[in-house]
């Protein structure tokens, strides 16, 4: 039976079912918290954005922001998928070193980029550097000239937008601490100063507007005022880019709240609306990169927990607490986001209650879903909760010196574990003794 609303099924037991596994032997095999990817699902929607680039015959780069989920396995996934990767940091670039990704198709972000972050890069020849502010124009400049390199750049603008989405993930807007702007002269500044660094070849603009976005009117508006600003560098400066980035931010659904749209639609639209322009501005297509992180790994995750304590207060609400929280999933504390769950042992029930969900930091605001429907609960139970799999195990920490959650892969009725549950000897690895 499949369940409503979610990519997954129940079987005969009335168990939970990811990938043709039962969540029930997953969290009894690996423990919980723990976290699982139904690794097929991610091989879709890497294809939902891969195939429509190709079937409307554009030249693109599809670059997973690993900032979602970063992991040696799972670049290995976006690898086998012919993915690019964006990466924000020296350790999630490190990641994709040891992952073997193929270094040309690695972008790196930062608005704050380090002497190490930066030559790192340039040490192995990555494909991209998104530059972010004046400061990182001379440094990188003067790091190509140290060790003799060249390096393709974009250059990330601001474009004044404000997405229908979270104050905490919006980016795009004016009042960003990411990128040049593009309203006040800053962008342009940008683009004259690196006609001086002959290392430096400047491939194209970079906006990303924010994330978990349901509409595609804010790519459209986003792309609309690109092009402005090219049609004068193109007047003035006799410019046109050979790359335009329009970053990540497509939605998922988190609960039946949510309705995101289908991820080729995106795609068709962002597409249209770039031939739109440089039809009328006569410019060569350009390749379209964008940078999916929470689309391509979101739904594709779950979370296990088992539920142990209870607690009823009569007239107020009912809470039950489980073995993870805020350190596995941050997103509720940070953004007030939203999840739905159900028991997984006794998925084909039907809620007769409803119960918040907290976690076990000492924390109050440690709390995963309030007011969620469910079945009686029982001390024991396994609760599920869905997509989970961006921004999940990547914000995961270690409060209260909890360890962090293990995470599994199905995919053809097999598991297999991909990264380990931290041992108490991890937590204290780095300490030192004072005595
Ligand atoms: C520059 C950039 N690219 C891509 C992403 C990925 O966003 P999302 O996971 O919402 O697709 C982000 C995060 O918001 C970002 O800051
Ligand atoms: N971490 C955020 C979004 C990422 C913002 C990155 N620019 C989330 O969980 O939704």
């Amino acid at each position: 039976m499949k369940l409503a609303g979610h990519p997954f099924q129940v079987n005969k037991e009335g168990h939970l079912v990811i990938g043709g596994l039962d969540t029930v032997g997953l969290a009894k095999k690996y423990g919980t918290p723990l976290y699982v990817y139904d690794v097929s699902i991610i091989r879709e929607n890497c294809r939902a954005f891969v195939n429509t680039f190709k079937e409307l015959g554009v030249s693109a780069q599809v670059a997973y922001a690993s900032k979602a989920f970063s992991s040696i396995a799972i670049l290995q996934v976006m690898k086998q998928e012919g993915l690019s990767i964006d990466v924000v940091s020296e350790g999630e670039l490190y990641t994709a070193l040891k992952a073997d990704f193929p270094t040309e198709k690695i972008h790196l972000h930062g608005n704050n980029k380090s002497i190490d972050e930066l030559t790192l890069a340039i040490e192995n020849n990555i494909g991209c550097i998104v530059i972010d502010n004046f400061y990182e124009i001379e440094l990188l400049n003067r790091l190509l000239d140290e060790h003799d390199k060249n390096m393709n750049v974009l250059l990330r603008v601001t474009p004044g937008i404000q997405s229908k989405t979270h104050q905490y993930i919006m980016t795009g807007n004016e009042d960003s601490k990411f990128g040049f702007n593009l309203a006040n002269g800053q962008a342009e500044k940008a683009f004259t100063q690196l006609d001086n660094h002959d290392r430096i070849h400047f491939k194209g603009l970079h906006c990303h507007i924010g994330s978990q976005i349901f509409e595609t009117d804010s790519f459209t508006k986003a792309a609309e005022i690109l092009f402005d600003e090219l049609a004068k560098w193109h007047s003035v400066y006799n410019y046109t880019p050979e790359v335009l980035n329009f970053g990540g931010g497509f939605g998922i659904r988190y609960t039946k709240e949510d309705s995101p749209l289908p991820l080729a639609q995106y795609v068709d639209e962002l597409v249209l609306t770039v031939k739109k322009h440089i039809s009328h501005l006569q410019f060569p297509m350009p390749e379209i990169w964008i940078e999916p992180g929470r689309s391509i790994v979101g739904n594709a995750g779950i979370t296990l927990y088992t539920i142990g304590s209870t607690k009823e207060i009569p007239g107020v609400r009912n809470y039950i607490a489980v073995d993870g929280g805020m350190t596995d999933n941050l997103r509720p504390a940070l953004y007030q986001a939203k999840y739905e769950g159900v028991i997984a042992n006794r998925a084909d029930q039907p809620n007769t209650t409803e119960v918040s969900v907290a976690g076990k930091c000492c924390e109050s605001g440690d709390m995963l879903i309030w007011d969620l429907p469910l079945p009686e609960v029982n001390n024991g139970d396994i609760l599920a909760v869905f997509s989970t799999g961006a921004y999940g195990y990547s914000m995961a920490n270690n409060y209260n010196r909890f360890s962090k959650a293990a995470v599994v892969f199905v995919e053809n009725g097999q598991d297999k574990l991909i990264i380990k549950r931290e041992t108490y000897d991890d937590i204290i690895r780095n300490d030192l003794s004072y005595e």
